[in-house]
């Protein structure tokens, strides 16, 4: 069968599925508001997919792209209570890059039950090691059990990464303290600049903290050098004399549509060929091949030349 790709050769490899759009969190950078939450209801159509009816979407999607990784996101994922079943599922099907971004809220209860499922590695969001500065950019206290959630993973033998978020005039102080407590623990941690998305289309520049400000904040500490970029990665990596390795997600200043592989899939069975899109496309219905090849074809004309180009949904909406 002919692959589904675009004149930039991209195609479909890596399924990020937002299995939840609610989460135990209110990060100001996603969330509307402290109690937002449905705002933006443009893709709350209809309801949840059923663990199933999602185990046989991924089924129809892998026959057709044969993917490489899954990710689950959200929302917050750890609030999808058959996530271990889901993961023992897919794992069956011969994807053994099973991957989770969280903010770890809940992982010290689950991260022995992941492990045994079959789950490869985990992102964890933290954007401070401060408890005051945490609850300023969650608008929820969860530092401490944010903290044990990645010792818990790391007791299961899970792959634990850390991302933080970095804006200006919020927490570009929290980035010494974020690369010191990932070297300690010998994790990877990125950086990410802030995305217009969300209630932040179109104002995200007041808090923008580029990767050259990151790069001379972490210079005053640190000597470091880059490290290959391997393809369809959303992070630059550099590694410091120490040896520790630390990234940046720089959406803007180094954007890294040219070879991306991802395609995305929310929990109520529409799929995105782009984070930039706003607009849902339906296979939750579709049981001809021929029509699922057409949708596919149609979200990946959503991917962007260049870069993220802001979007009018936030990511717990459309999905991490
Ligand atoms: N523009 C854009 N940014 C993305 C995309 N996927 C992830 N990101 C950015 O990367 C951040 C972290 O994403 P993660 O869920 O950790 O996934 P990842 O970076 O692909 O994970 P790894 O495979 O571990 O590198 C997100 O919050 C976004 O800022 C994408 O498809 N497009
Ligand atoms: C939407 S969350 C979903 C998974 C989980 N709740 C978590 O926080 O990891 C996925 C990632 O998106 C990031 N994110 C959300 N909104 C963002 C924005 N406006 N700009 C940059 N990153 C954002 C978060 O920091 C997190 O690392
Ligand atoms: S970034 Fe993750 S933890 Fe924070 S509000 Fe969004 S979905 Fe929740
Ligand atoms: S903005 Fe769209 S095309 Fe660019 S990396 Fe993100 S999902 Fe891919």
């Amino acid at each position: 069968m002919e692959e589904i790709k675009d004149h930039f050769g991209r195609t479909f490899k890596t399924l990020r599925i937002s299995l939840i759009n609610t989460c135990n969190l209110a990060c100001t950078y996603c969330s509307y508001s402290n109690d937002d939450d449905q705002k933006n209801n443009a893709v709350n159509k209809g309801n949840n997919l059923k663990t199933k009816e999602l185990t046989d979407l991924i089924i129809r999607l892998h026959e057709r792209l044969n993917l490489g990784s899954i990710r689950f996101t959200g929302g917050e994922p750890l609030l999808y209570k058959e996530l271990p079943a889901l993961i023992e599922g897919v794992r069956k099907l011969g994807i053994t890059d099973l991957n989770l971004t969280t903010n770890g809220l809940l992982l010290q209860k689950q991260a022995s039950a992941l492990k045994a499922a079959g789950l490869t590695a985990i992102n964890v969001s933290l954007d401070a090691t401060d408890p005051l500065t945490f609850f300023m950019m969650a608008r929820r206290h969860g530092l401490e059990q944010t903290l044990k959630g990645i010792d818990a993973a790391l007791h299961a033998g899970i792959t634990v990464k850390i991302n933080s978020v970095i804006m200006k005039g919020l927490n570009e102080n929290q980035v010494i303290p974020l690369l010191k407590y990932a070297a300690d623990q010998q994790l990877i941690i990125r950086f990410l600049e802030i995305m217009a998305m969300g209630h932040l289309h179109g104002k995200a520049d007041d808090y923008f903290f580029s990767q050259a400000e990151i790069l001379k904040l972490i210079s005053t500490r640190h000597r470091f050098t880059p490290v290959q970029r391997t393809k369809s990665a959303t992070a630059n990596y550099w590694q410091t004399e120490a040896g520790h390795i630390f990234g940046i997600i720089a959406n803007e200043s180094q954007p890294f549509c040219t070879d991306c592989d991802r395609l995305r899939l929310d929990a109520y069975g529409n799929i995105y060929g782009c984070l930039s899109s706003n607009q849902p496309i339906s296979i939750r219905d579709i049981s001809d091949p021929a029509l699922l090849d057409l949708s596919l074809k149609e979200a990946l004309k959503q991917k962007q030349t260049i870069k993220f180009t802001g979007s009018k949904l936030s990511m717990l909406h459309i999905g991490g």
